[in-house]
């Protein structure tokens, strides 16, 4: 018997190999990832936001990129300093040094340990220094480079880096962010000190680089509440920031991102940060304040 000719024939989903499937699954993840991003774009006016345009920030600052103003960090201190920015990722010296922020709890740039991007390169003993250039963006690094110094009971002369293709010639050298990660995969003849490292060794503790630091007596919630969700997209998508960014190779921004730089501010965290206020106190480096976290 013949099928009649108005029976709807059979109609097969073509099969998809595994390829296909696979690829498709990455193209739907890629559109909720795209519409989280629009999302988080709409709302983040009126408030002016800055943060620092090193690798290290990208995952916290992920869907609001193409709104935040992108500086050094002692540009963006003085940007806050001035009002033209209700919030900024900055310098924790920052925060400590001026009465007049809150920072934003539970988040921050920090590491247990060896960092990669925040040392003294030295071609001479550390013990025999007597002058230091730093990379002029930086303003806790240098706070943190003074404190380990004293702690050894070394007090060196604090100088302006005139430029970073001076740095090869220079004996004692500071150097932070995506111009520190430069010179260490460049020939060099310095030995690395790195910071996040010797931060531990002395204290056991975590290194807190930087925080979101909110301008006091402004209503924020939801800027706070936009921040927060910025950064938990951005940790919820760490592996494809790590293969979409083009800095480095893949090799080196997993292991800087994914293992020595971490973005949660815990117990540990604000015990580390706590030990700073005390150290630099000690060594004269205040007034410091104490730090006012806010969810
Ligand atoms: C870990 C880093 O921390 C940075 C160091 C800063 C400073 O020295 O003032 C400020 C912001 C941080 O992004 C880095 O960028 O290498």
């Amino acid at each position: 018997m013949s099928l009649p000719e108005e029976m709807p024939k059979l109609r097969m989903a073509p099969v998809e190999t595994p390829e296909q499937l696979a690829q498709r699954a990455e193209r739907e993840k890629r559109a909720q990832e795209l519409q989280r991003e629009g999302n988080l774009e709409q709302s983040l006016a009126p408030f002016r936001v800055g943060s620092v345009h090193y690798l290290n920030a990208a995952p916290l600052t992920r869907g609001i990129e193409d709104e935040i103003v992108l500086a050094t960090p002692s540009k963006l201190a003085e940007m806050l300093r001035r009002d033209e920015l209700d919030a900024g990722l900055v310098s924790i010296t920052e925060v400590l040094l001026n009465d007049r922020y809150d920072i934003l709890d539970s988040m921050a740039i920090a590491s247990l340990g060896e960092v990669k991007s925040v040392f003294l390169a030295h071609r001479r003993p550390i013990e025999e220094i007597k002058e230091v250039f730093c990379d002029t963006a930086s303003l806790t690094s240098i706070n943190l480079l003074k404190v380990l110094l004293a702690e050894r009971g070394l007090k060196p002369e604090f100088k302006p880096l005139p430029s970073y293709e001076a740095a090869t010639q220079l004996d004692y050298v500071l150097l932070i962010g995506d111009a520190g990660i430069d010179f260490i995969r460049a020939p060099h003849q310095h030995e690395i000190f790195d910071l996040g490292a010797a931060w531990y060794e002395l204290t056991s503790f975590p290194f807190v680089y930087a925080v979101w630091a909110l301008r006091r007596g402004v209503e924020n919630s939801q800027l706070r509440r936009q921040l927060r969700e910025a950064r938990d997209f951005g940790l919820d998508t760490l592996d494809s920031i790590i293969r979409s960014r083009t800095e480095y190779d893949y090799e080196f921004r997993k292991d800087y991102l994914g293992w020595h730089i971490h973005y949660h501010m815990g117990t540990d965290e604000k015990r580390g940060v706590a030990k700073f206020v005390e150290l630099l106190r000690k060594h004269g480096l205040g007034p410091v304040y104490e730090p006012r976290f806010v969810v």
